[in-house]
């Protein structure tokens, strides 16, 4: 077995107090190995965004621990934890978020520039290239297709060489060719060492993972490896006929 790129403990994130109180996540105790795909899914409000964003710094758990290597996060100052996140993970989202004033280029070293680096062009170059958009680097996002603008998004997250890839929804706002493409690429990174874990609502698009981890009330119910698109779907009808 791989190291783990990322463990969680007992991991708890609750909101408001007594009895308006919500349990967004109960306990959650998991490994995700390095250089694996992992996907999330599960019904509306199971749980999903608020485990990504704790696993990735963005949030704290109320209880338990989240590693990232051999980093426990819900140690770290919000300074410390600022700085892991610029230098050891990368994000992308359902809305690509790229500035729109800037070239594909400008996008991409915009993270080695906030993380007080100066951007090398050739870096920059290589990890266009690496997205099939090398030759696009002058271009700004309104001139690129929403599938293009997904892969500069994904460059972006890549250029400072991160431990883990957190997608939300990376997939949500492209049409299913599309999507195939980022999928498809996202895929080849882990085929070549990168971890990533994705929220996904998609079967299909969790197909391309190597796990998939099925949340409901805050909880991992049940998981699939090596899944076809066809028994994540099954799984996801019979965990949204389960009574809350
Ligand atoms: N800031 C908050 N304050 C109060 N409750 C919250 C907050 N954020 C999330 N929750 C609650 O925590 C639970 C889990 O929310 P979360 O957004 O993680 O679910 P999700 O599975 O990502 O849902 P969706 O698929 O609809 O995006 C929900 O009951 C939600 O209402």
């Amino acid at each position: 077995m791989n190291q783990a790129a990322v463990r969680l403990r007992s991991v708890t994130r609750s909101y408001g107090k007594d009895a308006s109180a919500v349990t967004a996540l109960d306990r959650v105790s998991l490994d995700i190995p390095q250089g694996t795909f992992t996907a999330v899914m599960g019904p509306s409000g199971s749980g999903k965004s608020t485990l990504l964003q704790c696993t990735a710094g963005l949030d704290r758990p109320t209880g338990g621990q989240v590693f990232l290597g051999d980093t426990d996060l819900t140690r770290l100052s919000e300074t410390k934890l600022t700085l892991l996140r610029r230098k050891r993970i990368g994000f992308v989202f359902q809305a690509f978020n790229l500035l729109p004033s800037l070239t594909a280029e400008q996008n991409v070293a915009l993270p080695l520039r906030l993380a007080g680096r100066r951007p090398k062009r050739a870096q920059v170059l290589e990890v266009l290239e690496r997205v099939g958009l090398r030759e696009r680097a002058g271009h700004r996002p309104s001139e690129m297709s929403g599938g293009q603008q997904q892969r500069v998004a994904l460059a972006r997250a890549l250029v400072t060489r991160p431990e883990v890839l957190f997608g939300d929804e990376p997939t949500g706002a492209l049409d299913s060719t599309t999507s195939r493409e980022v999928l498809s690429m996202l895929r080849s990174m882990v085929d070549g060492g990168q971890t990533v874990i994705m929220v996904t609502h998609d079967p299909v698009a969790a197909s391309y993972a190597d796990r998939v981890l099925f949340l409901a009330d805050g909880r991992v119910q049940d998981e699939l490896y090596s899944p076809a698109a066809e028994q994540v779907a099954a799984r996801m009808t019979k965990l949204a006929a389960v009574p809350c």
